[in-house]
């Protein structure tokens, strides 16, 4: 079946903060986004790599692509303004209408090979495969009124991405006007009415999105040499 994965990377990284959008940011010496696109490359060079980045960012990037000597083949696809948006971009942008679509957070450099094949897998098998993990700290649930109150942590996941689909069904779920509630992929998929699949995602595909987050990412990365 073919393959492709999109990896959104169209946003501002306000909450990082900086003249640089987190996404460019080099941790290893090298662009964040370059470490995502290896990752999914290794697993099958045959997938099709489609990145999304804001539209002003496309010379800057091919720059960057010269710059690191960076040879891994991609299609650059403009984002839009919000994450759905950017998303259904790269979705159009698939070359192919039958097979099976990754959607990555770009700034997820951290995810384990593993962790992407069973997310395909499990989307073949069944629609759609949603990398998640459980708490392991307790959690509470507060109230308007300032009370909070206990709540079993073991009906609770977070999640992360991939978040792999049949191609053709995630496409028809775009197909709709973005509500609020569509923070990931998987709260589209199930607007459908379609009941979504949950693989075990890893702890340390962390989405880079504060400063602190890029220490523990050079951490990670060494870790990995
Ligand atoms: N219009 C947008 C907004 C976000 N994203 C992407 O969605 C992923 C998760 O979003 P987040 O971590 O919130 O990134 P930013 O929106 O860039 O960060 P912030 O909210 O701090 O501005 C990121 O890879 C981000 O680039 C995107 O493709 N298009
Ligand atoms: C898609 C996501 O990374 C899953 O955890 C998350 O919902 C993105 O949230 P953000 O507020 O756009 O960073």
């Amino acid at each position: 079946m073919r393959k492709a994965a999109v990896l959104v990377a169209g946003g501002k990284g306000t909450r990082m903060g900086g003249p640089i959008s987190k996404q460019y940011l080099p941790i290893g010496g090298k662009p964040i986004l370059m470490h995502t696109l290896e990752v999914f490359y290794k697993v099958d060079p045959e997938t099709e790599l489609i990145l999304v980045i804001p539209e002003l960012d496309f010379d800057y990037w091919n720059e960057l692509v010269e710059t690191f000597g960076f040879k891994i083949l991609h299609q650059v696809v403009a984002g839009g303004n919000s994450r759905f948006q950017s998303v259904k971009n790269g979705l159009n942008a698939i070359t192919f209408q039958e097979g099976l679509v990754a959607i990555h957070d770009g700034v997820r450099p951290f995810v384990k090979p593993s962790v992407i094949e069973s997310s395909f897998e499990e989307a073949e098998r069944s629609g759609s495969g949603i990398a998640v993990i459980s708490l392991k700290d307790s959690i509470r649930k507060l109230t308007d009124d300032g009370k909070s109150f206990y709540q079993e942590r073991q009906y609770f996941r977070l999640v992360q991405t991939p978040q792999t689909f049949q191609l053709e069904k995630i496409r028809k779920a775009f197909r709709v006007t973005e509500i609020p509630q569509f923070t990931d992929d998987a709260t589209v998929y199930e607007h459908q009415g379609w009941q979504v699949s949950l693989i075990p995602g890893n702890p340390e595909n962390i989405k880079i999105t504060t400063p602190e987050d890029m220490d523990y990412a050079e951490f990670l990365l060494s870790l990995k040499k």
